[in-house]
């Protein structure tokens, strides 16, 4: 027997990756989402068509789009791509180049169809071996070509020989010269494309195949056809032979057990197809990083599959991967994984060579098999008595590469399903928000409506202020379309997270290393629990520093309308209420839980647990509307009282959240609590403390207490009487906005974010500005109303020029001059 070796000179390629879209099939029906644009570009659209406007204005589509060396549409028969994609590497076959062409994708998606075809639409298979026949007809060399031809099938991890009729289990060899082998398989020579499509037939008709819900006919096994072809110069004196070979594959179809509702036998042969072709995924992953990195670990042992197709994936060979996917929205997610691993098997390389080698080496070459046999087998006989001395060590604790290997891509799959569940959630809370202000803003305008229409019906104001309530009234309404499809999203993966779950169950059922497994799901679900703890603690952290925002600004009002301690000392203790000098206090330590008002640490400010009250005038003129209307506020952000940039303070006055119990005491005059709702009192000076705010996430090891169990506290304002008088304030409002007071005017402040406000008396607000109680000082009520901090609102945008009245009478504080 002739050895052929191959010479050194060795041509780098990478892997070819053609994708194939196959129609929709009756049973599917419905809408297509794949489009392929100039025969390479494949566009998965969102399977969501409710989602366009998502797409337009939030851009969350679900819509992929990949590029790859080849691409064919629904229309494409095999012909056409075999012609375009395979056929000129199969005329290297019979120059002793070897080539591999395996068809993967998800069941049903026209694997089989691809590489075996029907009668009118032949696969590559036959068409492949009908090209490597009619190249040797037509070969004008002398040379003697003799062809071999090979069937099998992996089934759940065992090898069988197609071409024999019972056949037995087969094992694997690793040969130094030819790489993988298959010991005992059965190689028929072959004459013509005829005989070989026999043989194929005859093979195919006894690979393992269910009726599955999503394939009638899928197949339960991965085949690999090899076809040999041997050249022998006949020249008298020459002795070259070159010997090519050409594996084609065609691998069953991945599968989720709920898809194909199959159970007993169909689900363990699903679980095995998934393990070899979650090794064949994993083996391309590694070769693509290896490319990109150079790393060097390729798991190929971990599945006979991965063995045998060795070399079509990093060794001598040209390797064209067709990658099958379904144009049916069903089967979206199905198609983008296919896809991401096609794209990923581009950056594979692999070195083609001619095999060629000479008949008279033949002597030495039997000697180096001998040898290398030898090797092999005391190899074995080690790695024999090795597992026999495991076994006897520790019988149940190991668990093979394999398992772990699915496990791993499980455990993938899992994480996958939380940081969507994550993303969906992000995007409803924003939604909530949006509609939140939405509300708030629709409530205004019908009261601004309302007391414009008193002065004047239906006049160019009140059609201004309908307009831009018809304009909020679409946006809560594309809103809550988009919340409730985010809703069905969360539902569909609150599914998938289910079976998961149930896969990783039956595995620890199943499987002999059970402790190991169960240890290893529990690390994976505590795993996901803490991502979903840290989207928890980052929303919360969003809110504290929107307080402690609210806070600073809050300060740098109060210390700019020209009140300095001593004053506000004296307010305080006037109205009974307890406020810490900074200086004298604990350290607020935001990194420190234990400080935190919720724990009982440190010391607080003490706050009237009344609810804040404002008071209003009644003849409020409509250009302030939006400060002096009343505004109710469900599930709105609790009221800020904020520190300030610029003066020096020992106070702090601090927010408070909120709670279900809250309830409003128009009895009380002062600020009362019932249980602190401080965040805690720094021991800088508040300057510093509000510009050197430490992050809020990082040294946070829970929110949870900040975020939720702060009781309110509450401001009232009623009995300060605050009466700063302003000229007039001006709000230009989003992106930022600037008012002005004047000594005229009163000023209410409640929920609003007043981001700046400086000596001059200029307020700067972005990026939404929040709710102005505002008065005009023509408007001073006699006895204030009371407003409900709870009850403030944000106002979005408007451009208006709003006047703004600021009463302090009982602060007793020289009246801020403003510009
Ligand atoms: N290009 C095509 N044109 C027409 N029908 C097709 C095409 N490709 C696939 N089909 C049809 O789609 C169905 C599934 O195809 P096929 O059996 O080839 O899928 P598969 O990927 O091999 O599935 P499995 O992995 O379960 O074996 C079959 O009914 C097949 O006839």
């Amino acid at each position: 027997m002739p050895s052929i070796r191959a010479p050194a000179a060795r041509k780098a390629t990478t892997l070819t990756v053609a994708v194939k879209c196959r129609p929709l099939t009756d049973r599917e029906g419905g809408r297509d989402i794949v489009r392929v644009n100039n025969d390479k570009e494949v566009v998965i659209l969102d399977p969501d068509l409710s989602k366009e406007y998502l797409d337009r204005i939030q851009n969350r589509s679900k819509e992929r789009r990949y590029a790859f060396d080849y691409a064919f549409g629904p229309q494409s028969t095999n012909l056409g791509v075999y012609e375009r994609s395979i056929q000129s590497t199969i005329a290297g076959v019979i120059q002793g180049l070897n080539a591999t062409i395996f068809a993967y994708g998800s069941t049903g998606s026209g694997k089989t169809y691809t590489m075996v075809g029907t009668e009118d639409d032949p696969g590559l298979m036959v068409l492949s071996l009908n090209t490597i026949f009619d190249l040797i007809k037509n070969d004008k060399s002398s040379d003697v070509f003799q062809v071999t031809c090979s069937y099998l099938e992996v089934y759940n991890e065992v090898i069988y020989d197609l071409l024999e009729k019972s056949s037995g289990h087969l094992e694997l060899r690793e040969d130094p010269e030819q790489g993988i082998m298959v010991a005992g398989l059965r190689c028929i020579k072959v004459n013509s494309a005829d005989k070989i499509l026999e043989l194929l037939n005859l093979g195919n008709s006894r690979r393992k195949t269910e009726n599955t819900e999503v394939n009638e006919t899928s197949s339960r096994s991965h085949a690999v056809l090899e076809i040999t072809v041997t050249r022998k110069q006949r020249a008298k004196y020459s002795n070259q032979v070159m010997r090519g070979k050409l594996a084609l594959v065609d691998l069953a179809g991945s599968e989720r057990a709920s898809e194909t509702n199959s159970g007993g036998q169909k689900l363990r042969d699903g679980a095995n197809i998934n393990r070899s072709l979650l090794a064949l995924a994993n083996c391309i992953n590694a070769l693509g990083k290896q490319q990109k990195k150079g790393l060097a670990y390729v798991p190929y042992r971990n599945s006979k599959l991965t063995r045998i197709l060795k070399d079509g994936l990093s060794g001598n060979s040209q390797t064209i991967m067709i990658a099958t996917i379904s144009p049916a929205v069903t089967q979206y997610h199905h198609t983008v994984n296919t896809l991401k691993y096609a794209d990923r098997a581009k950056e594979i390389k692999t070195h083609i060579q001619k095999n060629i080698g000479t008949i008279n080496t033949h002597v030495s070459d039997y000697q180096r098999m001998i040898d290398s046999l030898q090797n092999e087998v005391s190899q074995l006989r080690k790695e024999l008595s090795d597992k026999e001395t495991q076994l006897i060590s520790k019988p149940t604790e190991k668990a093979s590469d394999d398992e772990l290997s699915w496990l791993d891509t499980l455990s993938h799959e899992t994480s996958e399903n939380v940081h969507e569940r994550i993303n969906l959630q992000k995007a409803l809370f924003e939604i909530e928000e949006m509609n939140i202000s939405n509300r708030n803003e629709l409530q205004n305008l019908d009261d601004a409506i309302a007391k414009q229409q008193a002065i004047e019906k239906d006049g160019a104001v009140v059609r201004a202020l309908r307009a831009r309530r018809q304009v909020i009234l679409d946006n809560i309404r594309d809103n809550d379309e988009l919340s409730n499809n985010y809703l069905k999203e969360v539902e569909a993966n609150e599914k998938r997270r289910c079976e998961l779950q149930a896969m990783i169950d039956e595995a620890i059922s199943n499987n002999g290393n059970k402790t190991y497994l169960r240890v290893l799901s529990q690390y994976r679900l505590l795993g996901i629990a803490n991502t979903e703890l840290q989207f928890e603690i980052a929303m919360r952290d969003q809110i504290i520093h929107n307080q402690r925002e609210a806070q600073k600004n809050m300060w740098n009002l109060l210390l700019s309308l020209g009140l300095d301690e001593k004053q506000i000392t004296g307010l305080a203790l006037k109205q009974g209420i307890t406020i810490e000098d900074w200086t004298m206090t604990g350290q607020l330590q935001l990194s420190d839980r234990r400080q935190s008002p919720n724990t009982g640490s440190g010391t607080y400010t003490t706050l009237s647990s009344s609810p804040p009250t404002f008071q209003l005038g009644a003849n409020v003129p409509l250009d302030q509307y939006f400060c002096s209307t009343p505004i109710s506020l469900r599930n709105r952000r609790p009221p800020h009282i904020h520190c300030r940039d610029e003066d020096h303070s020992s106070y702090y006055l601090h927010d408070y959240s909120p709670s279900e119990n809250t309830a409003l005491n128009e009895d009380e005059s002062c600020f009362r609590d019932g249980t602190s709702s401080l965040h805690g009192v720094p021991e800088r000076h508040p300057l510093e403390f509000c510009s050197s705010y430490p992050p809020t996430r990082s040294q946070l090891s829970s929110c949870s207490e900040s975020g939720t169990s702060m009781t309110p506290s509450y401001v009232d304002f009623r009995q300060q009487q605050l009466d700063v008088r302003s000229s007039s304030i001006r709000q230009q409002m989003q992106p930022s906005y600037h008012a002005e007071i004047s000594s005229t005017d009163y000023f209410h402040h409640g929920s609003m974010m007043v981001h700046r406000v400086s000596r001059q008396g200029r307020f700067h607000s972005s990026p939404l500005p929040q709710n102005f109680a505002a008065l005009n000082s023509n408007h001073v009520p006699p006895k204030l109303g009371q407003f409900n901090l709870q009850d403030m609102q944000v106002l979005p945008s408007y451009d208006t020029i709003k006047k703004v009245s600021l009463s302090s009478n009982s602060l007793e504080a020289q009246p801020p001059t403003f510009v």
